[in-house]
């Protein structure tokens, strides 16, 4: 039997975690675990796509596997979702913060592959949320919290373990995450 894979893809807000896990849907048909979080939803995302959007009470029925406070919401990524992706394909993708990839790290051991992704400037990641159409609060608040300067750097156990992408050039990365992809595929 093959063995079950999990990316994970973690690193600041704004550094390309969800474009990255797009992009491996599309070129590889790697399916991405949808997490469950009580934030807004924005413009264009969609319930049970993006996230499965979540009230506090809907959210502490899932089966969570692991759960965090991000710049103010709850996250949590849960049995059943990951099932879901399993069940289409033995190599999935997930999205979570750093808490989230150290916590799937020690539950999961060698079926995880960590990618962490950052940029060279930081302030390229406001210029990113701001071109997302986040709000300025919205945008504020999450600079403000420590949850966005605890995943500026890599660091614990994810610093041996995690595979470092600098995500300044996108067409660098693609070309890097097609070497990552190929060596996972072997
Ligand atoms: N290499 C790149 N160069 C320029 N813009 C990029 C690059 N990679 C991603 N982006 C853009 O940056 C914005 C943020 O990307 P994305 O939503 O994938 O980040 P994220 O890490 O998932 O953020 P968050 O943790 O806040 O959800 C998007 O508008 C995306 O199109
Ligand atoms: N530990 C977890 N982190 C998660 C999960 N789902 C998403 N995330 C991370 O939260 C922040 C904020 O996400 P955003 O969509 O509001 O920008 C980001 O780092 C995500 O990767 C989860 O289930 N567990």
């Amino acid at each position: 039997m093959v063995e079950k894979q999990l990316l994970v893809i973690t690193g600041a807000t704004g550094s390309g975690k969800t474009t990255v896990s797009h992009w491996l849907t599309e070129m590889y048909q790697i399916p991405q675990v949808v997490t469950h979080t009580t934030r807004p939803k924005r413009h264009n995302e969609v319930d049970g796509v993006d996230y499965y959007f979540e009230t506090e009470s809907s959210l502490a029925q899932k089966h969570l596997i692991e759960s965090v406070t991000y710049s103010g919401y709850h996250y949590g990524s849960s049995h059943e979702a990951l099932e879901l992706a399993w069940a289409k394909s033995p190599l999935i993708s997930l999205v979570v913060d750093t808490k989230g990839a150290q916590t799937y790290l020690e539950t999961f051991g060698k079926q995880v592959t960590v990618l962490f992704l950052t940029v060279s400037e930081a302030t390229a990641l406001i210029s990113r949320l701001e071109k997302r159409n986040d709000s300025p609060e919205a945008i504020q608040k999450r600079l403000a919290s420590a949850e966005f300067k605890r995943d500026l750097m890599v660091s614990g156990p994810l610093h041996d373990q995690a595979q470092i992408i600098v995500n300044d050039d996108w067409q660098e990365t693609q070309k890097t995450l097609t070497t990552i992809i190929e060596q996972l595929r072997q």
